[in-house]
């Protein structure tokens, strides 16, 4: 998707992704990476997600990246989190205890500008990309992290019956993505309830992907 996309779809209050709650992959799933308070969590593609602040009560530190500045601000507006904000080459940086925002494109990031990163919360990333844009995805995130744990949470639905995003995620792509770096285990298959945006039939899948020796 181009970024005028999501822009607009920030400014005009269309985020129907957004949930009011936490997600529940995530409440059921996160504790299976193994992964110690105090760990340095990477949620790319953030958006203004409740999960952020899940994970921040949970006493994980959160590293976050969003092409909107928008939804950035109100992040930190309902995290009650009075930012520092640095402006660099590639966007701004918020900043407050715990946790730290990059705004703009994803694809801009390098391992040195995000630092030590121990695992990946992927809820509405990958599946908000199209088909042409995964494969590089997938690979900027095993080299600015260095192939750390993910907890990966995607749509399977016929993709015919509908456009994304967001877009289905078979499973076979899953593994030709993360499989050659990753032990993959699908821990969650279950149905949407009342369909995929109330438009056609779809399953949720969480999948935990634990790096190979
Ligand atoms: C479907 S939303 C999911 C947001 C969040 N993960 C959630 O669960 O609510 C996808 C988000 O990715 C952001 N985004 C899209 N392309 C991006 C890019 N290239 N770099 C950074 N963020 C991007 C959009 O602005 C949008 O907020």
């Amino acid at each position: 998707m181009e970024a005028t996309f999501w822009h607009n779809k920030w400014e005009t209050n269309e985020i129907g992704f957004h949930e009011k709650d936490y997600n529940p992959g995530l409440t059921r799933h996160f504790g299976g990476l193994g992964l110690p308070s105090g760990s340095r969590v990477f949620v790319p593609l953030c958006g203004k997600t409740r999960d952020i602040h899940w994970l921040l009560n949970e006493g994980f530190k959160v590293v976050g990246a969003e092409l909107s500045e928008l939804a950035v601000k109100q992040l930190f507006e309902e995290l009650k989190k009075q930012p520092a904000v640095e402006d660099t080459a590639t966007g701004k940086i918020y900043t407050a205890p715990g946790i730290q925002v990059f705004t703009g494109d994803i694809f801009q990031l390098t391992g040195n500008s995000i630092g030590r990163i121990d695992g990946i919360y992927d809820r509405a990333a990958l599946v908000a990309l199209p088909y042409a844009m995964r494969t590089g995805y997938a690979e900027l995130l095993r080299t600015i992290t260095d192939t750390v744990p993910q907890l990966v949470i995607t749509f399977t639905y016929d993709q015919n019956q509908m456009d994304g995003p967001p877009f289905s995620v078979p499973a076979a792509e899953i593994e030709v993505l993360y499989a050659p770096f990753y032990q993959l285990d699908q821990v969650q298959d279950s149905e949407v309830k009342g369909g995929l945006k109330g438009q056609c039939e779809a399953k949720v899948n969480v999948w935990r992907l634990t790096p190979k020796a």
